[in-house]
């Protein structure tokens, strides 16, 4: 699939952690209001990114009408945010929390309304702080892809990256903190 995106010459592989979750089990992220993967968003992706061997993730997200974007397919931006869901998710595979840095698409073909988006992806290497990452959309050939994705994550503390924010957070109460 064409693409513009390059990556650094400087990258180097990384490792997975000994700790990380098992191949099969579900990656569990942080809070269950997330709209990218948490059960009790009102209105979300739902998705559960799955550890594979050594630095791979999947997932599968099917296709709503909520998500329509052009008659009968679905949104490119919405497709935009599973990707981001699930390279983000995969950088846990370090044990190393990260925010997107900057996201590309290419997008191949339309993806219809009622169809299962077939997610593989995986950590390419790093630099300093910084995780590449990459993941590829199907459809149920993955000699066919639909889109694919490359990710740059950037490790944070999580404390200090969300100090300022966290008394806005919503809870499935729907009640904020402090509200
Ligand atoms: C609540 C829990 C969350 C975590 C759970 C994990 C799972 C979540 C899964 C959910 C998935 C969804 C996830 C979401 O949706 S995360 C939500 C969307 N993302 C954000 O909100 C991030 C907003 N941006 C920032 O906060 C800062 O800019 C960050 C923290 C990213 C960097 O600011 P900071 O001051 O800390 O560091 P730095 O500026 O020295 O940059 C560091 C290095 O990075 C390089 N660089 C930076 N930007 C770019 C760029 N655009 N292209 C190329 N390179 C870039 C930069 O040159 C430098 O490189 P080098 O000098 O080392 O060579």
């Amino acid at each position: 699939m064409k693409t513009s995106f390059v990556l650094p010459a400087d990258i180097e592989p990384l490792s997975r952690d000994p700790k990380a979750t098992s191949p099969g089990r579900r990656i569990n992220l942080h809070h269950s209001m997330c709209f990218g993967c948490g059960a009790d968003a009102p209105v979300g992706l739902r998705i559960d990114v799955i550890a594979g061997e050594g630095l791979t993730v999947s997932a599968s997200m099917k296709v709503e009408d909520w998500m329509q974007g052009g008659p009968g397919v679905i949104h490119g931006g919405l497709l935009s945010t599973a990707f981001d869901e699930v390279m983000g998710t995969s950088p846990l595979l370090l044990r190393m929390p990260v925010v997107t840095g900057h996201l590309e698409i290419d997008y191949a073909k339309p993806i219809p309304l009622g169809s299962t988006v077939q997610f593989t992806g995986e950590i390419l290497g790093g630099v300093r702080r910084k995780v590449y990452t990459r993941a590829v959309a199907h459809l149920g050939d993955p000699q066919e892809p639909v889109a694919a994705a490359h990710g740059l994550f950037i490790a944070i503390d999580l404390e200090k990256h969300f100090a300022g924010y966290r008394d806005r957070a919503v809870h499935p109460s729907g009640h904020q903190n402090g509200a």
